[in-house]
C-alpha cells in the first residue's frame, strides 16, 4: 500500500517536444492523481510513447515541465533518476523479456536495481527475492511456470509475466505502452483485468496507452486523446460515448463499419498507420 494523495503524481505542464521539424507534443498539460487509470488514445504518430516516455526521463522536453512522484523528472540524474524509475514501473508492448532466461529470474530481474552487480543464474539471487518473485507469480497466475523459459510462453502470459516484473520494483505508477496490441481479444481481456485488479489492491495510479477504443472506455477512469501532439481530450471515461472518442481521430464516425475501419487504422494495421483518408486535421 502506498501513502495517502498529497497531490497529483503526475504533473505535466505545458510539455512540448520536437524531433527536427516534428512535433511530437505540443503544449500538454495534465495532472493525473493517485490511484487514477487513465488510457491515453489517438493514432499511430499522436505522441502517446512519447508522453509516456518524458515520464519515465527517457525523453527530455523541448519545453515544459514534468513533475512525477513529486520530482522534476527532466533534471534528475543517476542516482536520482534511477530512483524515480524504481517508483514508475513500465511495461511494453514486446513484453521486452529474455526468451532463453526462465520466467523466475525474468521476474528477478525487476528487482535488479535493489542488488550490486549482475546476477548470474536463479542460485545469485537472494532467497527473500525469489519468495517475493514466486509471491507475484502467483498473483498474476503464473506460478507453475517459475522455471519454463519464458520464450515458450504465449504472448498474453509473458505481458503477465512482465506485470510481475514490474511488481518487484513495488512502483507506485505503472506505465503501460500497448500493452495487449499484440495479443488476441481474449488474452487482452485478461490482461487488462489483471492490470486493473492490481491496480486497485496496490493503489497504484496506471497511464497506458491502447488502440481499442471499446476496451479503453469499459477499462479505464479517464480517457485522455492527443491529436497530432496536442491534448484535445480529457474526460471521465463513464457514460463517454464510442463516437465522442472517435473525435479524437478526426471525425464522428456514424457507422459501425465506420468505427472498426478506424480502430484497424488507429491500431496501425491500415496501409498507411497515418490518419484515415479525408480526415482534416
Ligand atoms: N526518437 C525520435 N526521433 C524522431 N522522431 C520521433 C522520435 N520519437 C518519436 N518521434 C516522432 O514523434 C511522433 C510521435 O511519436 P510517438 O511514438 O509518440 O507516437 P504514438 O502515438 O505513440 O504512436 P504509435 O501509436 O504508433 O505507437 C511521430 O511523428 C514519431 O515519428
Amino acid at each position: 500500500m502506498h501513502p495517502t494523495p498529497t497531490g497529483p503524481v503526475i504533473e505535466i505542464d505545458g510539455l512540448t517536444k520536437r524531433f527536427g521539424d516534428t512535433t511530437a507534443l505540443d503544449d500538454v498539460s495534465l495532472r493525473v492523481h493517485r490511484g487514477e487509470v487513465a488510457v491515453l488514445l489517438g493514432l499511430s504518430g499522436s505522441g502517446k510513447s512519447t508522453l509516456l516516455r518524458h515520464i519515465d526521463g527517457l525523453e527530455a522536453p523541448s519545453s515544459g515541465t514534468v513533475r512525477v512522484l513529486g520530482a522534476e523528472v527532466p533534471r534528475l540524474r543517476g542516482r536520482a533518476l534511477r530512483g524515480l524509475r524504481h517508483r514508475v514501473g513500465f511495461i511494453f508492448q514486446q513484453f521486452e523479456l529474455v526468451g532463453p532466461l526462465t520466467v523466475l529470474e525474468n521476474v528477478l530481474s525487476g528487482a535488479l536495481g535493489d542488488l550490486r552487480g549482475p546476477r548470474l543464474g536463479l542460485f545469485s539471487y537472494p532467497r527473500a527475492l525469489k519468495h517475493r518473485a514466486l509471491a507475484h507469480l502467483e498473483r498474476v497466475g503464473l506460478l507453475d511456470r517459475a522455471y519454463q523459459r519464458a520464450d515458450t510462453l504465449s504472448g498474453g502470459q509473458q505481458q503477465r509475466v512482465a506485470i510481475a516484473r514490474a511488481l518487484m520494483q513495488n512502483p507506485e505508477v505503472l506505465l503501460a505502452d500497448e500493452p495487449v496490441a499484440s495479443l488476441d481479444p481474449e488474452s487482452s481481456a485478461q490482461v487488462m483485468a489483471l492490470i486493473r485488479e492490481i491496480a486497485a489492491a496496490d493503489g497504484l495510479t496506471v497511464l497506458c496507452t491502447l488502440h481499442q477504443v471499446d476496451l479503453a472506455i469499459s477499462w479505464a477512469d479517464r480517457i485522455v486523446g492527443l491529436r497530432h501532439g496536442a491534448l484535445v481530450l480529457d474526460t471521465p471515461a463513464e457514460g463517454l460515448s464510442r463516437a465522442e472518442v472517435m473525435e479524437i481521430y478526426g471525425r464522428v464516425a456514424t457507422s459501425t463499419a465506420e468505427l472498426e475501419a478506424v480502430d484497424v487504422e488507429a491500431a496501425g494495421l491500415g496501409a498507411s498507420g497515418r490518419e484515415p483518408a479525408g480526415v482534416s486535421a
